[in-house]
């Protein structure tokens, strides 16, 4: 979490998970990354059709389109399955539409990611896909590098990327696996200097202990009919090695070579 973090409601708190559901990025979204984040949940007491929760490091959340202002543009129930187990974090995102016509929608588990230093980190699983530049009017590019390394401001979309990404932390010794389902697309964020600076919530030299490596449905919004329910799921562990210490392949956590 950021050392500025605002814990005030009706705003998202900067770091662990936000979800986001709008038209992400959008300049046409009504509020930046849409308004899920900046809501507040209700516990949710029927999370049908997953089954009844049976251990305590879980909880369903539930947020209606009734609690959310009348600007929404259409009628839905978001809900959320979060899960704790040791080494890792599972969520489990549904939105239903509860209205009586279509509508398509973007989506984003925007994962604030704690790293030991952002110089030192490298992501997996990336290489050879095409990405949106955001810095650059979205302008559309392929990757080039064996790897993702960080050496400035950075703010892509990944298309189509594979369902494991690997995040590794050389001086941590400590790689991030995320693993996705229903959410196509990976967003790679982090400001750098200038930008830290410019964002109040976020400490000048936050940028380089953090970095967003986010799960997303952005490039072909998923489109509901009504009665409808899309469902997404995202595993994020942790895997106590190192790239470096050579104990570790990477493609051995991507892709299960043995
Ligand atoms: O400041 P926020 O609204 O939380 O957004 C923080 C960042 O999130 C993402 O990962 C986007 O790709 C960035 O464009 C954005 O600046």
């Amino acid at each position: 979490m950021s050392s500025k973090a605002n814990k005030k409601q009706h705003k998202a708190i900067r770091g662990g998970i936000s979800a986001c559901l709008a038209r992400f990025g959008d300049l046409s979204s009504l509020e930046q990354h849409g308004f899920a984040r900046n809501r507040m949940w209700s516990l949710d007491r029927d999370p049908s059709p997953l089954p009844p929760l049976d251990n305590q490091s879980s909880v369903d959340l539930i947020l209606k389109s009734t609690e959310v202002d009348l600007k929404t543009p259409c009628s839905f129930e978001f809900r959320l399955r979060i899960s704790l187990n040791a080494g890792k974090l599972i969520l489990i995102p549904r939105v239903r539409n509860t209205a009586n016509k279509a509508f398509s929608f973007s989506f984003t588990l925007c994962n604030y990611l704690s790293v030991s230093d952002i110089s030192e980190v490298r992501i997996e699983g990336l290489e050879t896909l095409d990405y949106f530049d955001n810095l650059l009017n979205r302008s559309r590019f392929t990757e080039q590098a064996d790897a993702l390394t960080f050496d400035g401001e950075m703010d892509r979309v990944y298309l189509h990327s594979p369902t494991k990404i690997a995040i590794i932390d050389h001086e941590k010794k400590r790689t991030f696996v995320l693993q996705k389902k229903g959410m196509p697309d990976a967003v790679v964020w982090n400001p750098w200097g200038k930008k830290a600076k410019a964002i109040p919530d976020l400490g000048d030299d936050d940028y380089k202990i953090m970095m967003c490596v986010n799960s997303a449905a952005i490039d072909t919004p998923i489109l509901l009919k009504p009665s409808e329910e899309w469902m997404g799921y995202q595993e994020l562990s942790t895997v106590s090695s190192s790239y470096c210490s050579g104990q570790l392949d990477p493609r051995k956590v991507l892709y299960g070579f043995h």
